[in-house]
């Protein structure tokens, strides 16, 4: 038996990151850095149990990269992901890292372990090589550290510790409040935490994304409605009728959501805006392919180009190519050029032959966002 937990904290925003992409899901070649960065530490030891904290919206998608780990809902602050792990921690020490310390050398861990019983937190730390001042008056640089992670924590302690109002930006100053005992050991320059996006030249260890492509069809199918208004491709048309739907019925942007869903396997937009939800009941489906358009960027790819057919006896298409094209061009954020529409009649087979609706077929590309060549 193992008595040692590790959590990597993977549910952050990235907001200071200014990058389309967030920092975890850089691709390093066809892995996302979250996925990177925790097998290699699971290398380094043997741990009860591997933990990683993931937002809300990209939880699902994470758990299907593998099931060698636990999965866990984040909180809004780095501490509150940290509470919400620790629920499932058993044993009785916890390492806890950062995802965005990509390149934490073996060494680092072996000394946090070697310690482990020696305070009840053990702590990486620099010393400080610049002149530092503080309030405009230069300080002794020696009583100057750097504090790093992966820390390792007494697990008890830590909740304890973290039980409180106040906000700690790491493990060691929650378990300092409650007077816990704290021992440094060597940290290291490798483990630079990646947070501004003109950083990531500072994080050696990481390979740059593969160029591989990926595809991903979609398809959706809606049943015409009396006196309701027709949206197609975020247009809307001049007819007095439009789609059977819980939403506007925008059967076009329904079937590139799930082309882009494919192609980067997450899934179907059911699973992201159920039909049973009252929320999405009418909703403007823009606003929809505006959350997966952002979802797709921020797990690392870039819309390569979007393949469409129109299969509808009526309307007739050909008059509005041109606007729905420039409509979903600028949902996707992509040139013109990349979009493609085809129409075409059913020969008035079936029933959309019959002209009781419509359907969209449509095929997606993707490529990884390429954070080396930006
Ligand atoms: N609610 C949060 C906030 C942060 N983190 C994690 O805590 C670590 C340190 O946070 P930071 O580097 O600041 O990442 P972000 O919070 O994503 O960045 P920013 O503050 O720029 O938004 C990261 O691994 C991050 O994913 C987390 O799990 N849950
Ligand atoms: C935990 C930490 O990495 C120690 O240096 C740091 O405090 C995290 O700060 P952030 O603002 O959440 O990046």
């Amino acid at each position: 038996m193992f008595d040692v937990t590790l959590i990597v904290l993977c549910a952050g925003n990235s907001s200071r990151f200014e990058h389309k992409t967030k920092k975890q899901w850089l691709r390093i070649k066809d892995e996302p850095l979250w996925l990177n960065v925790t097998k290699r530490l699971k290398t380094f030891s043997s741990f009860d149990k591997v933990i990683v904290a993931s937002s809300e919206k990209e939880l699902n998608y994470m758990k299907n990269f593998t099931d060698d780990f636990i999965f866990v809902k984040g909180g809004d602050t780095r501490q509150q992901s940290i509470l919400n792990c620790l629920e499932f921690v058993k044993t009785k020490y916890v390492m806890i890292s950062d995802v965005a310390r990509a390149c934490i050398p073996r060494s680092v861990i072996e000394s946090l372990l070697t310690e482990k019983q020696n305070a009840d937190c053990i702590v990486p730390i620099l010393n400080v090589t610049d002149t530092v001042i503080y309030e405009n008056q230069t300080i002794n640089r020696d009583n100057v550290k750097l504090i790093q992670t992966p820390q390792l924590s007494n697990t008890q302690i830590l909740k304890t510790a973290l039980n409180t109002k106040i906000e700690f930006t790491d493990e060691s100053s929650a378990i300092k409040n409650i007077n816990g005992t704290i021992k440094y050991v060597q940290g290291s320059i490798d483990s630079k935490k990646l947070t501004l996006g003109n950083e990531l030249d500072d994080l050696p260890c990481l390979k740059e994304p593969s160029n591989n492509f990926f595809t991903g069809t979609g398809f959706d199918i809606h049943a015409f409605e009396e006196n309701k208004e027709m949206y197609l491709g975020g247009i809307k048309l001049p007819y007095d009728y439009g789609f059977k739907a819980h939403s506007d019925g925008d059967v076009l942007i329904h079937s590139v959501i799930d082309a882009l869903l494919g192609a980067c396997g997450a899934g179907d937009i059911g699973e992201f805006f159920p039909d049973t939800d009252e929320k999405y009941k009418g909703i403007d489906s823009k606003i929809l392919l505006e959350e997966i358009v952002t979802f797709v960027n921020n797990v690392g790819y870039e819309i390569v180009n979007i393949d469409l057919t129109i299969i509808a006896q009526k309307p007739k298409i050909n008059p509005f190519k041109n606007d729905i094209k420039n409509s979903m061009a600028k949902l996707l954020g992509l040139e013109k050029q990349f979009i493609n529409i085809k129409a075409t009649t059913a020969e008035k087979l079936g029933f959309i032959g019959r002209a009781e609706g419509v359907a969209v077929q449509s095929i997606a590309t993707l490529k990884y966002y390429n954070w080396k060549q930006k």
